[in-house]
């Protein structure tokens, strides 16, 4: 059984719209079969917020999540140990599911050793919680080798749990998996354009932000697999590509992210926060399109003679 989970986005971003959560979380599980979540992450902008409002983020999402969601996992990864650990006892003390750290990215550590020690400390704050690392070196810097760290984590960190691996260096990935068969760690590949790829390499789920609008397709492809009709599978990672694809050569990031997810659950996401800009209508405009063209956007007349549709 494969997991998606997605990486969320805030609401409304000058101040973040609390009150439509428990509507985005409705609409992940009914609309996208999308139930383990990610919380104040890359695509959430985990770092562009005050650790009030990362701790007032992650209170909303497991409450309002309650007896809908699988899991919540919350990032809490920060430059100051002290912060990490703070929202990691946070974590633990509202109920979420696991947490999850990036390497620290300004200050960096400068061999795997070093890396594990902050790791070490901030799973230490909240010893009952699963723990997972959290491998984004093209954001973060740190190219450490997933590989490097995930060897003999666990008895550095018992509450260790798994990977969150958002690159592209598959061996690498392969790597991880490989090495710990014998362990039940999860592997969740974060490059979603490649994830049919991980699969073949053994990844156990997926984080992303395009689950948030194409969790339901992305979960027509983990089915497909786990019934090894591969080429049916193929198909839907295809479809995927041909939209990432597409937005990738328009400019695609968080921003572009929460307008596309605006536009499809009609959940206002906001503006992301500075340094990052609103995207802009031109793109917006050209990803409705291309979503309409792929019927990823179910309206009836697009359907019919619609040679590119991917449903
Ligand atoms: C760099 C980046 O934002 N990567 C995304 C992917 O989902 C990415 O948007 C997608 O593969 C399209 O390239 C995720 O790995 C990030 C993520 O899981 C998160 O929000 O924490």
């Amino acid at each position: 059984m494969y997991c998606l989970g997605t990486s969320l986005l805030h609401p409304p971003f000058r101040e973040i719209n609390f009150s439509v959560i428990g509507q985005y979380v409705d609409y992940l599980v009914k609309e996208q079969g999308v139930k383990n979540i990610f919380v104040n992450g890359t695509t959430g902008e985990g770092l562009s917020l005050s650790i009030s409002e990362r701790r007032r983020v992650a209170e909303e999402w497991v409450t309002k999540g309650r007896n809908k969601l699988d899991q919540v996992v919350i990032h809490v990864g920060a430059l100051s140990l002290k912060e990490s650990q703070e929202l990691a006892q946070h974590a633990a003390e509202i109920g979420a599911d696991g947490i999850a750290v990036i390497a620290p990215f300004f200050l960096k550590p400068w061999n795997k050793d070093v890396l594990i020690n902050f790791l070490k400390e901030v799973a230490a704050a909240a010893p009952a919680l699963p723990f997972y690392y959290y491998h984004i070196p093209a954001l973060t810097g740190v190219k450490i080798r997933a590989e490097e760290v995930l060897d003999g984590i666990q008895e550095k960190i018992p509450t260790f749990q798994g990977l969150k691996f958002s690159d592209t260096d598959l061996l690498d990935f392969a790597q991880c998996v490989d090495q710990n068969r014998q362990r039940q760690f999860a592997f969740l590949f974060g490059v979603d354009e490649q994830l049919l790829s991980a699969l073949v390499m053994g990844a156990t789920g997926a984080v992303g932000s395009t689950y948030n609008y194409l969790g339901k397709k992305t979960n027509q492809m983990l089915e497909a697999f786990e019934r090894k009709d591969f080429s049916s599978a193929l198909n839907h990672q295809f479809c995927i590509q041909r939209f990432i694809n597409f937005v990738v050569k328009l400019g695609f990031g968080v921003s572009q992210t929460k307008a596309i997810m605006t536009l499809v659950s009609g959940i206002p996401m906001g503006p992301p926060r500075l340094p990052l800009q609103k995207a802009s209508r031109e793109f917006t405009d050209n990803a409705e399109a291309k979503l309409r063209s792929l019927d990823f956007l179910s309206f009836n007349d697009l359907k019919d003679g619609n040679l590119e549709a991917c449903s």
